[in-house]
């Protein structure tokens, strides 16, 4: 299979790096990438060939959209004639499948994604829903691409992409937000910086290792740790009273809606 990345960016990086890892052929995946620095890190790293956006784009079996929404428009449109019959896969935030369809002119198999940066080390999860003309060895393939850097999730409504997109893509930066503040925390309390961050980390990579292979849910989990009149009891009481899970999930919401308002922007753009 081979698979054109247009926009080699943080996410086609990480994308890249996990298909490789996979044993996909760096011979079969090409970049469209206009820095130069980043063609040639990209070329170092894993061996591919890459093209600046004015070249044309190589005979490929599916095209992955992996720049920002907002110039996703314009690169369609060049694309467009170029595609081939190639399945077209995006992952950008918000752009609808039948945004992306007329931007390359009426196109019918296109597949919209919502990876995130875990798929380097094969820990991804991905959001997929594809557009009505797509069939099912396109799907076949795609799953083939996808699972290869994680999970799959497929989705019936393209709506939920929005949460999809709050939840798991921009989550890692959740976690790391939480990773960075418990290392500050570490620091304050007067730990040097690489004690600071072996405890962070060691601490969130352990959790995470003992909820995924635990009967118990996370709820039970922190339960456990927190001992009537100790400690934790008095950390997590402070967390609440600064309504640190609703801010969460409000944050979410927020994330969502930006998603949604991406999709009615970019979608209103009918000069295609
Ligand atoms: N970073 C993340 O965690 C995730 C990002 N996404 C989506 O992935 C897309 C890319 O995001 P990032 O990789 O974070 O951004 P990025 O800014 O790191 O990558 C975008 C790349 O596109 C390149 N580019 C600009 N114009 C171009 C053109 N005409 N032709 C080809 N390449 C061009 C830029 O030079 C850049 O390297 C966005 O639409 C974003 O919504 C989706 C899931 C997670
Ligand atoms: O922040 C963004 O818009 C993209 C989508 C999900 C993660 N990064």
């Amino acid at each position: 299979m081979k698979i054109t990345f247009i926009g080699g960016g943080n996410m086609a990086g990480a994308m890249i790096g996990g298909l490789i890892s996979q044993g996909f052929a760096a011979s079969d995946l090409f970049v469209v990438e206009p820095d130069q620095g980043r063609r040639n890190q990209l070329a170092q790293e894993y061996g591919l060939a890459t093209g600046a956006p004015d070249q044309p784009l190589p005979a490929s079996d599916v095209v992955i959209f992996a720049v920002k929404p907002q110039q996703l428009r314009q690169v369609a449109q060049t694309a467009a004639p170029q595609l081939a019959g190639a399945l077209a896969l995006s992952i950008a935030a918000g752009v609808r499948v039948d945004t992306l369809s007329r931007w390359l002119g009426g196109y019918a198999r296109v597949v919209r994604v919502m990876p995130n940066t875990p798929a380097l080390v094969q820990a991804g999860i991905s959001g997929v829903f594809a557009a009505e003309g797509v069939s099912a060895e396109d799907r076949a393939a795609v799953d083939r691409i996808l699972a290869s850097i994680g999970k799959v999730v497929w989705l019936k409504d393209e709506s939920e992409m929005d949460g999809i997109t709050a939840i798991s893509g921009s989550g890692p930066a959740y976690v790391f937000y939480f990773i960075e503040s418990l290392q500050a925390a570490a620091r304050a309390q007067g730990f040097a910086p690489d004690i600071a961050r072996e405890l962070a980390y060691e601490t969130v990579a352990g959790a995470m290792k003992l909820a995924a292979q635990s009967d118990d849910d996370a709820a039970t989990l922190r339960i456990k740790v927190t001992s009537k009149g100790g400690t934790t009891e008095r950390a997590i009481n402070a967390m609440d009273n600064s309504q640190v899970r609703a801010t969460i999930i409000a944050a979410t919401q927020a994330a969502a809606a930006r998603s949604r308002e991406l999709g009615d922007e970019l979608g209103r753009d009918t000069e295609a």
